[in-house]
């Protein structure tokens, strides 16, 4: 008799959603054999599957065990959701993070998540950003120097770890303000687990019977990888933040000597704001905070340089704005007031968001009816899906949308395109918190490369954006590297 509601609730959303497009579905199981696959072919197969029931209307099915995930693709429609506060939760796959990151703004709901949003956002305002400026670019000074040792070898290298070590050590000196040596057995281990919670977390998803803590429990190898995760992150970021919490108690200031300079961390432990999180809240935010930071971030610088050597014309134009506002004084450092003038800079970083953003998709637990713009329903309990390459390849919004171009994003072309067709931070009050982070960080560091360093294809790298294939592990990256030569900049080849 108790299972009564659940059947009639399960039978309502069946009818609801009964005519919608999408593929045949498997008793139980529904569609999951789709994207057992290998995480090289799931990104193409979630493509093709959108694509293809995207011509049948502005909304279709994919069914996940049990999770219905209806997909909407109509910019229209997906600001109805965005802004909905029947949609401000998110849906169970994304509670199997929970227990790496913690219990943070990327999984909270309802009037939590809303608690812990006013505590976090005074900490990466505009003021605070503006000082992790000189940070970011020292540490693109150090990623050019290494990368100037591989073009002094002449050798193909695959860019992205380096990249990964250059914002991981970014998010650890900005968020945490973490003073320990770049070689620090402990931060090594942290910076490396990073990519690897994502992995785990997105084999755990596509096969839901192992969101249960106990069926996964007996995946021996991905257990157990799973729990060392756990303690690293645990134990790295519960050492830091005990650390600055001791500091700060003593000294009534988070740092001792006090410096000029805030770190994200310095400054939460300082504003008001953050007294309403706990010490096991604050710990799992700034566990979230690194986490949603730095494979993010990553990969975008990553497809940057990679579309820098994919278009030499681009690459020309980028390093003459970023030589025009260093002026003569190459050798210089930039500064936050020189970041507006990276207006085209920008504007490929956008494009390149565009073709490759980071987190592809994402998704809404819907908690009452949800009627749209379009007139589909979305029954409660469902979890509405958003697939950008889908969206970001609309040719309403993006006429001749396989065409790099940067120019798509002057204030004249963006006029009259929807505010919701072009999503790489998310939009509405659950947007990505980051987003002003990463764009100063991703134009910074370019600042710091482009003028030192030339990035060029190998023979047998990817010429046409189309031919660039994508592994997709929650973020997306290269499948097999983003491989490239590089050469240093000089007086004649600039
Ligand atoms: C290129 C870099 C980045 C991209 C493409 C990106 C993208 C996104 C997207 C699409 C979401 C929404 C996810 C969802 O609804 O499930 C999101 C949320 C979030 N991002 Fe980012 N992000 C980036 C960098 C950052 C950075 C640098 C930070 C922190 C400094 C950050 C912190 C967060 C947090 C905390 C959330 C959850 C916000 C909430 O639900 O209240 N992200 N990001």
């Amino acid at each position: 008799v108790r299972s009564w509601p659940a059947v009639s609730e399960f039978r309502r959303v069946r009818r609801m959603i009964a005519e919608l497009p999408g593929p045949p579905r498997l008793p139980i199981i529904g569609n999951a054999l789709e994207v057992l696959s290998s995480p090289d072919e799931i990104y193409n197969r979630v493509h093709t599957m959108v694509s293809t029931y995207a011509s049948y209307g502005p909304v279709c099915r994919f069914t996940l065990g049990h999770i219905n995930i209806l997909f909407v693709l109509q910019p229209a429609d997906v600001e109805a959701v965005l802004t909905s506060p029947k949609a401000l939760d998110k849906p169970q796959p994304y509670r199997a993070l929970e227990p790496i990151l913690g219990n943070g703004l990327v999984t909270l709901g309802g009037k939590v998540w809303r608690r812990h949003r006013k505590a976090i956002s005074p900490s990466l305002h505009l003021d605070i950003l503006r000082d992790f400026v000189p940070t970011f670019y020292k540490r693109g000074v150090v990623l050019a120097d290494l990368l100037a040792g591989y073009a002094d070898k002449g050798e193909v290298l695959d860019v992205t770890p380096l990249c990964g070590a250059c914002t991981n050590n970014t998010v650890c000196e900005t968020i945490m303000s973490s003073d320990l040596d770049e070689d620090d057995p402990q931060k090594m281990e942290f910076i490396s687990a990073t990519h690897k919670g994502f992995e785990n977390w997105f084999y755990r998803v596509r096969r839901p019977w192992f969101l249960s803590e106990w069926i996964y429990s007996l995946h021996r190898t991905r257990y157990l990888e799973y729990v060392k995760l756990r303690k690293i992150f645990d134990e790295f970021v519960q050492k830091i933040v005990g650390e600055k919490k001791k500091a700060f108690n003593n000294n009534g200031n988070p740092l001792n000597p006090p410096r000029k300079r805030q770190a994200f961390l310095d400054h939460v432990l300082s504003s008001e704001e953050s007294a309403a999180l706990n010490e096991e809240e604050l710990n799992d935010e700034v566990k979230t905070i690194v986490y949603a930071a730095s494979d993010t971030s990553m990969q975008a610088l990553s497809f940057f340089i990679y579309t820098l050597a994919i278009r030499q014309d681009i690459q020309h134009k980028v390093r003459q704005e970023i030589n025009d506002v260093l002026g003569d004084d190459r050798g210089r450092s930039l500064q936050h007031s020189d970041l507006s003038n990276m207006q085209y800079t920008e504007r490929v970083i956008k494009e390149v968001l565009r073709f490759f953003p980071s987190v592809p998709m994402f998704g809404r637990h819907i908690t009452e009816d949800l009627t749209l713009p379009s007139g589909f329903t979305i029954p409660r309990g469902c979890v509405a899906g958003f697939w950008l390459p889908y969206m970001h390849r609309d040719p309403q919004s993006f006429p001749e949308p396989e065409k790099f171009d940067p120019d798509r994003f002057l204030p004249e072309n963006i006029r009259g395109r929807h505010p919701f067709a072009y999503l790489p931070f998310s939009a509405g009050p659950r947007n990505c918190i980051g987003q002003r982070y990463a764009m100063m960080f991703l134009k910074t560091v370019v600042a710091a490369l482009v003028p030192r360093l030339h990035f060029e294809l190998p023979d047998d790298g990817h010429k046409r954006f189309e031919d660039i294939p994508i592994t997709f592990n929650l973020t997306i990256s290269i499948s097999g590297g983003a491989k490239i030569r590089v050469r240093r900049c000089t007086t004649e080849n600039q």
